[in-house]
């Protein structure tokens, strides 16, 4: 993909306006630099940091590099950050981000469970959109899982959503997650339209929500319908969530219609790597199994013998997927020591 430029804007949909250096308030908070302007990254492209400044109509994307002063720090989406220089948002300029304000959650995965380069995908998110297919790809319920434990290590609330519901009954899929008691949204193409979208608009409504989900499971078909052309101007890059895009590996955020909150849409994912999570935390996220961990000898692995798990499962009191659920909970620790394309 080329480089992206302020040209891949639609212009008559982003408002350019001049700087107003120096006739903002000032106020006890202001950022370190004078004439910094504060900012949300948008999207990253190849050390290019697509930035949304300004309240209102004066609202505008500006194209922006980092500042040598920040070093090896990364700025991610989601970032709020402070910039200056050429903040005009005009065709070819280019400011410098200066600061990354503290994030308030990072959302972060791994290329497997034994990488120790962890990546963070994005920041200041509040909620984790797992999308999944009911059929056609099938659900590949080990790596919702995975994603849930990912949701709740970054503090963020997980939205499960499961599309193409014309193709088959929710019902089995639903009862399978009913204990975990994660919300749901259920999706499906009709003749006009989607079904579950208003749904799906009241979850995501006031909230920063990133979206993941493996790819074919009709992530960009959601988002084209939540998200309207001319909305993804300001938002954003045009077509982002084209076919083409998802060579890039950088989300984008992308503004709700009447400011209502912000979806972040990333790239299709494979695997999910959680080298970052602790192993010893990892059972405390299987809600449906944890309470069953009272039964477990002290310092139990919970994959050995003698854990309690396995009575708590035959018992049925983790639920109908209880085995299914002890078995992708035990994959997950195992893979901690060995790769795992799950
Ligand atoms: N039957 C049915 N098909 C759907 C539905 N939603 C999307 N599709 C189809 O599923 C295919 C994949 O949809 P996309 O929206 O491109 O899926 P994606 O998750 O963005 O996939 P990538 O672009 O590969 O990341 C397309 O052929 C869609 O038309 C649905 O609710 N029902
Ligand atoms: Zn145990």
């Amino acid at each position: 993909m080329m480089a992206r430029s302020s040209r891949d804007y639609d212009e008559s949909d982003v408002r350019i306006r001049p700087n107003r250096r120096g006739s903002r308030p000032r106020s006890k908070d202001r950022p370190a630099h004078e004439d910094a302007v504060p900012g949300q990254v948008i999207t990253v492209d190849r050390g290019r940091y697509t930035t949304l400044v300004g309240d209102g109509s004066d609202r505008h994307v500006v194209m922006a590099m980092r500042a040598r002063e920040l070093g090896r720090k990364g700025i991610v989406v989601g970032d709020r950050v402070d910039v200056v220089g050429d903040t005009s948002g005009a065709e070819g300029s280019l400011a410098r981000i200066v600061r990354v304000q503290p994030r308030e959650t990072v959302l972060r995965r791994t290329a497997d469970d034994t990488d120790p380069v962890e990546r963070v995908l994005v920041a200041n998110a509040d909620q984790l959109v797992v999308v999944s297919a009911l059929a056609n790809p099938e659900p590949r319920p080990r790596l919702i899982d995975r994603c849930l434990v990912a949701a709740y290590d970054a503090g963020m609330e997980p939205l499960l959503v499961l599309t193409k519901a014309d193709l088959t009954d929710p019902g089995p899929f639903l009862d399978q997650y009913a204990p975990l008691s994660v919300r749901h949204v259920v999706t499906a193409r009709r003749d006009v339209g989607t079904d579950g979208l208003d749904a799906l608009r009241e979850a995501l409504s006031g909230r920063v929500s990133v979206l993941v989900g493996h790819s074919g499971v009709g992530k960009s078909t959601l988002v084209n319908a939540l998200v309207p052309q001319a909305l993804r101007a300001t938002g954003v890059v045009n077509d982002v969530t084209g076919r083409g895009r998802h060579t890039s590996s950088s989300a984008v955020a992308l503004a709700l219609p009447d400011d209502d909150g912000w979806v972040i849409d990333t790239p299709g994912v494979r695997s999910f790597g959680l080298a970052h999570v602790d192993l010893s935390r990892i059972v405390h996220h299987f809600a449906d199994l944890e309470p069953g961990t009272a039964r477990c000898p002290r310092g139990c692995t919970h994959d050995e013998p003698e854990c309690g798990l396995d009575a708590w499962v035959a018992s049925g009191d983790a639920g109908p997927a209880g085995a299914a659920r002890l078995d992708s909970l035990r994959r997950l620790l195992r893979a901690r020591s060995a790769p795992t394309t799950d």
